[in-house]
């Protein structure tokens, strides 16, 4: 009778199945299940994953009582038997329980790595990491091939953080060569993020039966080996005074002696690169992804890099407090696109937690499905349209205080990493926009681009984003090129497909409009003519000032060779009178 009173408090949630319990529920998108079971079973609920009583957090005001208000009660982690490998549960920031040891790691990365002076004083250590992204995107440019935007991200991300720790590059971003740091990462993201049966039926533990562990422990070993590597070097140089290098996160750490031993800066190494590397690039591909989707957003992102930084350049880290819109771009992509979908999740020590009137046992993993948060329909508005603009007017933050939007979670475990990451994305990004136009492969049309993600440790793109990257004026060129000679050929069909394609690249292109009326007036299609000036006057008076209206008058000479007495002409005659008063005086004299 004590047990059943005991689990009536539990938070509702679906009937079990004996012995898997809810686990058939999940799928293999649970963050997408569990936010549609919540839809009829409220915003915190209870499942059995196997044995484990798993209790799901799907609201922002939830959110902030588990995170914030009952902070203390939810903040060990659950920890998966993946990362028992090498005991790394025991030495790991991100899985050792809220204690002393926890505290001091978290203070060394709070002051000594992450802090804003700190950031500040080793950017240089990154800057180089984004001239060679780019260097290589360039280089796919002048071949006219795609670049694997994930997997060139996740390259830069890992050499990104490997400057700034040991001021090494650890990945390569050309294919053949290098990968195997790469890998190593990509293998231990995979691994953890396999739903092992292990974690719903501990008693499998000793068998590991699908080979999990097993796998974890090969990898652990590689890595640390080689960070165990980086560091015997660094002292080595250090006791030679060998080292001209600026104050980098080893040096710092190594000077640190009495507060941090070997093993734990050798774990703590671990955990950056596997909770940072991955989670910055997959949210710089999926933003990607979305302006590459939604054209207008683009073509906005790259209109304010233009005025603030000027084409071409790359984005420096203090450059981006004055791009607010590439910002709202990221607060939207980890809206939509959290890296971290369930964040790490916790669990309860205490006997008994109360929550929203419920209660939480002893020992249940708690979920927060910050996936479904940003996407609750009574916080945001138009939750699935990608639309940055709804954060130019709004302070929603992604700093742990505002809990419709929490990427990087909240509360005392909320992601250290979070200073480093929002510089690094919006200095990836921004300076991929700015220096080059970009293409999806493929001849995929924008609205046709597959936005699917897979679920794993993070949140990945299913089919990865391929783009290839130009300059937009070549091809600009090659249209308008196309169209002047159809309006020589007086080929209609094929003139007015190279002014798509010439639109498409740039939809106020003035040239392009000024070749498209005179197509139409040689081919005598005065009614498009009408509709042709009217838009060049809305483009000369409203948006592309510049536009000189000797085109136009080139266009009446275009038309003379047809109907010359057709009211249109006399049209646009009157709007170059009009216009007359305004022009410059060599103008008038080319004229
Ligand atoms: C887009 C980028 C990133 C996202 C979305 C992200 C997200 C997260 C989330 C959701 C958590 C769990 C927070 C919680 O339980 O409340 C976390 C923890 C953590 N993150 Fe990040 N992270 C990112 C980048 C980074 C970077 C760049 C680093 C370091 C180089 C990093 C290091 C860590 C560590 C060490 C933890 C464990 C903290 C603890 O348990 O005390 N993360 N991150």
């Amino acid at each position: 009778l004590r047990q059943s009173k005991r689990r009536s408090k539990l938070p509702p949630g679906p009937g079990p199945l004996p012995v898997v319990g809810n686990l058939l529920k999940l799928g293999n998108k649970p963050h997408k299940s569990l936010a549609e079971l919540a839809k009829t079973h409220g915003p915190i609920m209870s499942l059995k994953l196997g044995q484990i009583t798993t209790v799901v957090i799907s609201s922002s005001p939830l959110a902030k009582e588990v995170l914030q208000k009952q902070d203390l009660a939810f903040s060990t982690r659950f920890i998966p038997n993946a990362i028992h490998a090498h005991d790394h549960y025991k030495n790991s920031v991100a899985f050792l329980p809220v204690s002393d040891r926890w505290r001091s790691l978290r203070k060394i990365l709070n002051s000594n790595m992450f802090s804003g002076s700190r950031l500040d004083g080793n950017q240089n250590l990154r800057r180089q990491k984004v001239e060679e992204l780019i260097a290589y995107a360039g280089k796919c440019c002048q071949d006219g091939v795609a670049v694997d935007i994930g997997s060139a991200a996740l390259a830069t991300s890992l050499n990104l953080l490997s400057n700034t720790m040991f001021s090494v590059d650890l990945a390569n971003l050309s294919k053949d060569s290098g990968r195997e740091f790469r890998d190593l990462i990509w293998n231990v993201m995979v691994e953890a993020g396999k739903p092992n049966l292990v974690d719903y039926f501990p008693f499998l533990a000793k068998i590991d039966p699908q080979g999990i562990r097993c796998r974890m422990t090969v990898y652990f070993e590689k890595i640390l080996e080689l960070f165990a590597g980086l560091i015997d070097e660094r002292l080595k140089s250090r006791e030679l005074q060998m080292t001209n290098i600026e104050s980098d996160v080893i040096d710092t750490l190594l000077n640190l002696s009495q507060e941090i031993d070997r093993t734990h800066i050798e774990h703590l190494c671990v955990d950056l690169f596997v909770a940072g590397a991955d989670t910055t690039s997959s949210t710089i591909e999926w933003a990607m992804a979305e302006l590459l989707r939604n054209p207008e957003n683009l073509k906005k992102a790259k209109a304010e890099l233009e005025q603030t930084i000027g084409k071409g350049k790359l984005i420096e880290e203090s450059d981006i407090s004055q791009l607010p819109y590439l910002q709202a771009i990221v607060k939207e992509t980890m809206r939509i696109h959290p890296s971290v979908p369930f964040l790490l999740p916790r669990k309860v020590e205490t006997d008994v937690v109360e929550v929203h009137g419920y209660t939480v046992p002893k020992g249940a993993q708690v979920l927060v499905n910050a996936w479904a948060i940003g996407k609750d329909p009574s916080m945001w508005k138009n939750p699935t349209t990608f639309m940055p603009e709804r954060f130019l007017e709004s302070k929603v933050d992604v700093r742990g205080q505002d809990f419709e939007l929490i990427p990087f979670g909240a509360g005392r475990r909320i992601c250290p990493g979070l200073p480093l990451a929002i510089r690094m994305i919006p200095v990836v990004l921004g300076s991929l926009l700015n220096s080059f136009d970009w293409k999806i492969e493929g001849g995929i049309e924008p609205e046709e681009l597959d936005m699917e993600d897979k679920f794993g440790l993070t949140l990945q793109k299913a089919q990865p984003l391929r783009a290839i990257p130009f300059h937009i004026g070549n091809y600009l060129d090659l249209w308008r090129t196309l169209l002047n000679s159809c309006i020589i050929t007086k080929n209609l069909g094929l003139g007015v497909r190279a002014a798509e394609r010439a639109l498409s690249i740039d939809a106020d292109d003035g040239a392009t409009h000024i070749l498209l009326t005179n197509l139409y007036a040689a081919a005598g299609k005065w009614d498009e003519v009408t509709r042709m000036r009217r838009k060049i006057r809305e483009l000369v008076l409203d948006k592309d000032p510049g536009l000189s209206w000797v085109e136009v008058m080139d266009a009446i000479h275009a038309f003379s060779s047809g109907d010359q007495s057709h009211p249109e002409i006399d049209e646009l005659q009157g709007e170059l009178n009009r216009l007359k008063g305004n022009m410059m005086r060599f103008e008038i004299d080319e004229i």
